[in-house]
């Protein structure tokens, strides 16, 4: 079994807001080990992404601890500044620099390193991505996967020990969606990195994931395997969730085929 590298430890979250306090995560923990690519899966709102911005560092903890390599990133009162974790973000609008063309994109966050070897770093993940051919365009002439795969080449680039995905398919079709989620899977893979991805889609979830939290309401209902989730749902929640979905997803396929509404 792989070590622990990233352990969410009984973490609860919440945000000031003018009608006062509103707690969105509540004693929620995890542990995903090195290597692995875990999914938060949940309902719009249930606060995977706050989840996500409290490991980049971006929101205090209330309760609890964020552990990455067993260094202490997160507890109340307590905070690693985001640019010192040494975590990589990918997130779905692409966020690339328009005014910088490809090359300049992912090595932007490669400052302390020389001319060459930043060219060379960056060289490198252009083709770890497949596209060491455009490395001078423009944000804007290129399709949306392949932004997407400049976004990721960019998050690799400065050798995270933690990739953090939100959302990171779903302003892309169906089609690119699906072959950037397994290429994506495969680079990562190959890369050895540990990522914690967000999504509400769970075709997206199982084709990407070895470990799957199934969230509701502001904490992980069951955090397991794609296997384990469909044989042994924790309660009826999970199987609803999981299947409800399912049977979603077989609509729309019958639907695209002619064959119903
Ligand atoms: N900056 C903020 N200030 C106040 N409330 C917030 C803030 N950000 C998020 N929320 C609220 O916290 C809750 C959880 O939001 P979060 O974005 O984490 O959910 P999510 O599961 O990622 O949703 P989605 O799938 O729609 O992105 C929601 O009720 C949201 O309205």
């Amino acid at each position: 079994m792989p070590e622990d590298h990233l352990k969410l430890d009984h973490i609860s979250l919440a945000y000031d807001t003018p009608e006062g306090l509103l707690p969105v995560v509540n004693d929620l923990s995890l542990t995903l080990q090195k290597g692995y690519i875990g999914c938060l899966l949940g309902a719009s709102g249930c606060g995977k992404t706050t989840v996500l911005r409290s490991i980049a560092g971006f929101e205090p903890l209330r309760a609890g601890k964020i552990f990455l390599s067993e260094t202490l990133l997160s507890e109340p009162g307590y905070q690693v500044e985001p640019q010192h974790r040494n975590v990589g973000m990918m997130f779905q609008d692409y966020a690339l620099f328009p005014h910088l063309n490809i090359e300049k994109n992912v090595g932007f966050g490669l400052q302390h390193k020389n001319r060459h070897e930043r060219r060379d770093r960056v060289m490198d993940m252009l083709e770890l991505v497949g596209l060491t051919d455009i490395a001078s365009r423009f944000p804007h002439e290129l399709s949306g996967g392949q932004q997407q795969r400049v976004a990721l080449a960019r998050a690799l680039a400065p050798e995270p020990e933690l990739l953090l995905l939100d959302e990171p398919f779903s302003n892309l079709d169906v089609d690119t969606r699906e072959r950037l989620a397994f290429e994506v899977r495969d680079i990562l893979q190959a890369t050895g990195h540990t990522a914690l991805l967000v999504t509400h889609n769970q075709a997206e979830a199982f084709a990407i994931a070895d470990r799957i939290g199934v969230m509701e309401k502001g904490n992980i209902v069951q955090w397991d395997s794609p296997y384990g989730l469909h044989h042994n749902p924790v309660s009826t929640f999970v199987a609803d969730f999981i299947r409800r979905e399912a049977l979603m997803a077989q609509r729309a396929q019958a639907y695209l085929r002619g064959e119903g509404s």
